[in-house]
């Protein structure tokens, strides 16, 4: 199956349809490598409500070669943003590396670790007076932001090319709506798929559980055998699990876990994993469709999940937009891949806000949670050549 792919839209004109965009509207960077290219023209705006007929009007007059990629928000409520363009073979480009490491930087926890901590508790807390009853919370991921500001532009496709140095995930840039007539783009590296489909078969791999990696070699294996071990974490995972499976199972006629749950890793996480496979009734259903019939997963919001939403609405300070939403790209015949937009950051000239969370479940600690979203920034802030441990500012080590 064609999961993976590496795709470069030029050329592209600004959500909003108003200004032309020099940069690509979107690319993503994994293993296969290909990639769509000429101009780029913005899909009408909507939820996913009308996400269906949208896609379907896109293509109905599109050349075969056409794609659709973009970002889903994480609120199923707002609008996404969505671009259509012609495919093209992948071309090795030169990407300069000027403006990184960042200079001049600073950067500002928002909330402050100890803020998230104190919310992480009050979801617990809530958690155990709800017990037992009908629609009581399970689990909820809770989020933090850094917001990081240079002296100077970030360099975002240098960026995406150190982020796209760690095998295990897909670096990705999308062009948001401009804010202030400014380009905005969502970049990161998720190492999590939500959903692919080739033909009739689709498959997800869903993450749930997570430790941080050691420098160590034995004090790393020990942290991915406590991980594998470790009763909450599974706990948190299977909820994950379960739900994919009972949303996909109405829409196939074969579906499967191969391996059972595994643990995965990248360069800076070990997490729990679980591939799902399975055969489509109607392979004509497109893949964004799809993932937007997933999202937003217990790996990213709760369980139940209008409840997690709206306690997480309450205790996170600000949207999060397009962080914890999917990012992927759709060919004419349906085919394409979508991933959960984690380990990510909205970047506007000179700013980035990066995002983490770590999903809450009965046994959780709040100081732990904090810890596991700061070790979660890692990645994102090597590559943008700050230290890699500046998540965990504030923290009791
Ligand atoms: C919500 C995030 O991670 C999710 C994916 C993998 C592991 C997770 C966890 O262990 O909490 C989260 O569910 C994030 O990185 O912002």
């Amino acid at each position: 199956m064609r999961s993976r792919m590496n795709i470069r839209i030029t050329d592209a004109s600004d959500v909003a349809g108003l200004t032309r965009n020099p940069s690509p509207a979107f690319v993503f960077r994994g293993r296969d490598n290909a990639s769509g290219g000429g101009a780029a023209t913005p899909l009408p705006r909507g939820t996913r409500h009308d996400l269906a007929e949208r896609i379907s009007r896109a293509f109905a007059d599109a050349p075969q070669d056409s794609l659709i990629g973009g970002a889903l928000p994480f609120d199923r409520a707002d609008q996404d943003c969505l671009w259509q363009c012609r495919a093209e073979p992948a071309a090795a480009e030169a990407v300069s590396t000027r403006g990184l490491p960042l200079q001049d930087w600073q950067i500002a926890a928002q909330p402050p670790a100890s803020d998230y901590s104190q919310s992480v508790g009050r979801a617990l807390q809530l958690m155990q007076d709800e017990a037992g009853q009908t629609d009581a919370l399970h689990k909820i991921v809770l989020a933090r932001s850094l917001l990081v500001r240079a002296g100077h532009d970030i360099p975002v496709d240098a960026l995406l090319r150190r982020l796209g140095q760690d095998p295990a995930v897909t670096a990705f840039r999308v062009a948001l709506p401009p804010r202030d007539g400014r380009p905005v783009v969502l970049c990161g590296a998720t190492p999590e798929l939500l959903l692919s489909k080739s033909g009739a078969e689709i498959a997800s791999h869903p993450l749930a559980g997570s430790a941080r990696r050691e420098v160590d070699p034995a004090i790393d294996r020990s942290a991915a055998e406590a991980l594998m071990g470790s009763d909450k974490d599974h706990r948190e995972h299977a909820i994950v699990v379960e739900y994919i499976m009972d949303s996909l199972s109405p829409l196939c006629r074969e579906l499967a876990i191969p391996q059972g749950t595994t643990l995965t890793s990248t360069r800076s996480m070990w997490h729990l994993g679980t591939r799902i496979e399975g055969r489509l009734r109607d392979m004509d259903t497109p893949s964004v469709v799809l993932a937007s019939l997933l999202h937003p997963t217990p790996a990213v919001c709760g369980l139940p999940m209008g409840r997690a939403e709206s306690l997480i609405r309450e205790l996170e300070p600000a949207p999060r937009d397009f962080y914890a939403g999917a990012v992927g790209w759709c060919d004419a015949q349906g085919d394409g891949a979508w991933h959960v937009a984690i380990r990510c950051a909205e970047i506007c000239g000179a700013e980035a806000r990066l995002y983490a969370g770590a999903g809450i479940v009965p046994g959780s600690d709040p100081l732990a949670e904090a810890h596991e979203t700061g070790a979660k920034f890692g990645a994102f802030l090597a590559a943008l050549g700050l230290p890699a441990d500046a998540g965990l500012a504030g923290l009791i080590q």
